[in-house]
C-alpha cells in the first residue's frame, strides 16, 4: 500500500470458492491505482493487487486449476495519477502494464478525446500484445490514416492446467459520445458479421467469455446471450462488465453468468466456474452436466487479501509488487498529488444525503462555488442562470487536506463553460427542466443499447432512492469471526442473492440526484427577463437538443460563445478552494 494509506480495519468476511476455473477482475479504475488514501476499506494499491494475483494464480494452479486476470476499461480519467501528468496518462500505463493481464478491453472513456485512444493503440494495445480485445471499435491509423480494427476482435486459447479452450470476445456498449477518430459499432450489428458467427460456430470450444465495457444486466448482453445460445445451446458462457459503477451479478440462464466489478479500484471482483467439460474432463466419469457458478467482490485492501490468501504481513507481497507499489509513491511525488490546496470542513456526499443539503456536493457547488466564482468579466450584472451535469462531479469530499489528487478526484474531465445571451428567462428554465426531465437524457435512447445519463452511472442502477435505516444490520451468513461494529460499505443484491460481498458491511443510503443542477445568479431580486444561458461544454448537445423542445429556435452552436476563457471546472473549485478553504 501507498505510505499514506490507513490501515484496513478487520471485519467479518466470507470467503471464496474456487473452482476449475477462477477469475480477478476490475473495471472502471479510472487511474485508481494508488488505492483510497482517505478510506480504509479500499487502501491497496496496484502493486498489492499484482501481488494478490500472483498469490492468487500460485494457489489455483497447486490444486491444479487455472486462473485468469480481466480488466474490462475505463482505466483513464478519474485519478491525480492519471489527469494531473502532461501529456496524461504517461505514469499511469507504465504502473499499469506490470499486471498481468489476460484479458482486457476498451471502456468509453478511453475513446472520448482522439488522444487517449491513440495511446491506447499505440501504448496499451502493444503493453498488453495478444490479451487487449476490441470486438465493435475501429480507429483510423494515426498515420496511414486507414481504418483499423483497435485491436483482434477475439482470441482463441486453451488454460494452462485444465485445458479448458476458451473463445473470448472483448465488447464495448453502444457508446456514442466517441471522437471521430474512432468507430463504435453496434452490438446488434457486430454479432452479425461473419467472424462473429464463425466463432460461435466452432464445436471445440468448452467456454464462451465474453468481456466487456457493457453492464451485465443490458440490452446489448442480452443480445450477445441470445445469439450465442442461438448456435450453442449448452456451451458455458461467463460475461464479465462494467461502465454502471456497481457490483453486479446477472443470471442469463443455467449456465450464462456475468459479473461487474464497481468501480475506483475499491473492487476485485472474483468468479469461479466448477464442472466444465473439457477434452480432459470428458474421458473421466467425474465430468459433471452443469457447471457451477460462484462470485464474490472484495474489498480491496490488505486486510482482505491477506484473508483470501491465507497469508500475511510477511509471506504476501511479490517483490514485484512490492516495486510497483514503490513505483506508484515516485510518482505521486513526481506529481505532487500530494500539495495540499486547502482543508474541507467536512464531508460534503455525492448520493449519501439528499439533494439539496447543507453536505451535498452539488448543493455546495451551486451555492458556494459557482455562487461566488463564475464570472465572465465581460458579462458583469448580467443574470445569469448557470447548469452544469452532476455527472461531471465524480467522488466524494472528506474532511481534511484537499490535495492536488483530491482536485482531479472531483472533477478529472477538462470541460470548460459556455454561453448563450440574452435567453429569455422562462426559456432558460425550460432547457433546465428538460435536461432533467428523464433519467435517460434526451438523445433518443437507441433501441436495444444501454441507457446514458449526464448524472452519476452509478445513478441507472438505483431507480429509487435508498434510505437506510441507521439500525445495525443482521447478519446471518457466515458467522462473525469478528463481533465489534461493522463498517459502512457495499450491501449487494444481485441476481445471487444477498451474500456476494467479501466483507459485511453496515449499508448506506443512496439518493437520486437530478441529470443537471443549476443556479441563478442574478444581483437583483427581481425576477430576470432574459439571462446568461451558461453551461458546461460537455453538455451542449443536449442543450441543442432541449432547446428544440423548449421552442428557443436558435443554432445553439454557432450563436454560443466561450465563457471565462481558459477556464475549467477543474480550476474553478480549484481556485474557489484555495480561497475558500485555509487549513
Ligand atoms: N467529459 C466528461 C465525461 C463524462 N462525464 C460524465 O461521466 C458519465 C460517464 O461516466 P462513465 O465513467 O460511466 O463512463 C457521463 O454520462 C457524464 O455524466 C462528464 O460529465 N464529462
Amino acid at each position: 500500500a501507498q505510505p499514506s494509506a490507513p490501515d484496513p480495519i478487520s471485519a467479518p468476511l466470507r470467503s471464496l470458492d474456487f473452482g476449475q476455473l477462477n477469475f480477478l477482475h476490475t473495471t472502471d479504475t479510472h487511474g485508481w491505482l494508488a488505492g483510497h488514501l482517505q478510506e480504509p476499506s479500499y487502501s491497496a494499491d496496484w502493486g498489492d493487487y499484482i501481488s494478490f494475483a500472483t498469490r492468487m494464480r500460485e494457489k489455483a494452479e497447486a490444486q491444479g486449476q487455472d486462473l485468469l486476470v480481466i480488466d474490462t476499461g475505463d482505466r483513464v480519467e478519474g485519478n491525480g495519477l492519471y489527469d494531473s501528468s502532461e501529456p496524461k496518462g504517461v505514469y499511469l500505463s507504465d504502473i499499469l502494464r506490470h499486471q498481468h493481464i489476460d484479458l482486457l478491453t476498451s471502456g468509453n472513456h478511453e475513446l472520448y478525446k482522439k488522444n487517449t485512444s491513440e495511446a491506447e493503440f499505440f501504448t496499451t494495445v502493444p503493453n498488453f500484445r495478444g490479451n487487449y480485445l476490441a470486438s465493435n471499435i475501429d480507429i483510423i491509423h494515426p498515420t496511414t490514416k486507414e481504418l483499423v480494427p483497435l485491436a483482434p476482435r477475439y482470441k482463441k486459447f486453451t488454460t494452462k492446467k485444465q485445458g479448458i479452450r476458451v473463445v473470448a470476445f472483448g465488447f464495448l456498449f453502444d457508446f456514442t459520445g466517441n471522437w471521430n477518430n474512432t468507430v463504435v459499432q453496434k452490438v446488434s450489428s457486430t454479432i452479425k458479421e461473419d467472424w462473429f458467427q464463425e466463432a460461435i460456430r466452432d464445436k471445440e470450444v468448452d467456454l464462451f467469455l465474453v468481456i466487456g465495457h457493457v453492464p451485465v444486466h443490458s440490452p446489448e448482453y442480452q443480445a450477445i446471450f441470445k445469439e450465442i445460445r442461438g448456435i450453442r445451446w449448452d456451451t458455458p458462457i461467463h460475461f464479465f462488465g462494467g461502465h454502471q459503477h456497481i457490483r453486479d451479478y446477472a443470471r442469463y440462464d443455467s449456465k450464462a453468468f456475468g459479473l461487474a466489478s464497481g468501480r475506483f479500484m475499491e473492487t476485485v471482483g472474483f468468479a469461479s466456474i466448477d464442472g466444465l467439460n473439457t477434452p480432459k474432463s470428458t474421458h473421466l466419469s467425474s465430468a459433471v452436466a452443469s457447471p457451477v457458478f460462484k462470485r464474490r467482490y472484495i474489498d480491496q485492501n490488505l486486510f482482505s487479501y491477506y484473508h483470501h490468501t491465507g497469508l500475511d504481513e510477511k509471506s504476501f507481497p511479490t517483490e514485484k509488487g512490492q516495486n510497483v507499489s514503490r513505483l506508484i509513491a515516485k510518482a505521486r511525488t513526481d506529481l505532487h498529488l500530494d500539495q495540499v490546496h486547502g482543508c474541507a470542513p467536512h464531508e460534503l456526499w455525492m448520493s449519501r444525503v439528499k439533494y439539496p443539503s447543507p453536505s451535498s456536493l452539488y448543493t455546495w457547488l451551486e451555492t458556494q462555488v459557482l455562487a461566488d466564482s463564475l464570472k465572465d468579466e465581460r458579462r458583469v450584472n448580467v443574470p445569469t442562470l448557470a447548469v452544469v451535469n452532476t455527472g461531471a462531479l465524480r467522488f466524494d469530499i472528506f474532511p481534511g487536506p484537499f490535495t492536488q489528487d483530491s482536485t482531479f478526484i472531483l472533477s478529472p474531465f477538462t470541460s470548460g463553460f459556455r454561453y448563450l445571451k440574452n435567453v429569455p428567462f422562462d426559456k432558460a428554465q425550460l432547457i433546465v427542466e428538460v435536461l432533467n426531465k428523464q433519467p435517460q437524457v434526451l438523445q433518443a435512447s437507441q433501441e436495444g443499447s444501454s441507457p446514458t445519463t449526464l448524472a452519476p452511472p452509478e445513478q441507472l442502477a438505483y431507480p429509487e432512492d435508498v434510505v437506510v435505516d441507521k439500525e445495525p444490520v443482521a447478519f446471518d451468513q457466515t458467522p462473525l469471526s469478528d463481533s465489534r461494529k461493522l463498517v459502512p460499505g457495499y450491501t449487494t443484491e444481485d441476481d445471487a442473492g444477498k451474500d456476494g460481498d467479501d466483507t459485511v458491511h453496515e449499508p448506506i443510503s443512496f439518493y437520486r440526484v437530478p441529470n443537471c443542477l443549476q443556479v441563478l445568479l442574478n444581483n437583483s431580486t427581481e425576477t430576470p427577463e432574459t439571462v446568461d444561458l451558461v453551461y458546461i461544454d460537455f453538455i451542449e448537445k443536449y442543450v441543442v437538443q432541449a432547446a428544440k423542445i423548449a421552442g428557443l429556435d436558435i443554432d445553439v452552436a454557432k450563436e454560443s460563445d466561450v465563457y471565462m476563457p481558459q477556464m475549467s471546472l477543474t480550476n474553478l473549485i480549484l481556485d474557489w478552494v484555495k480561497k475558500n478553504w485555509k487549513c
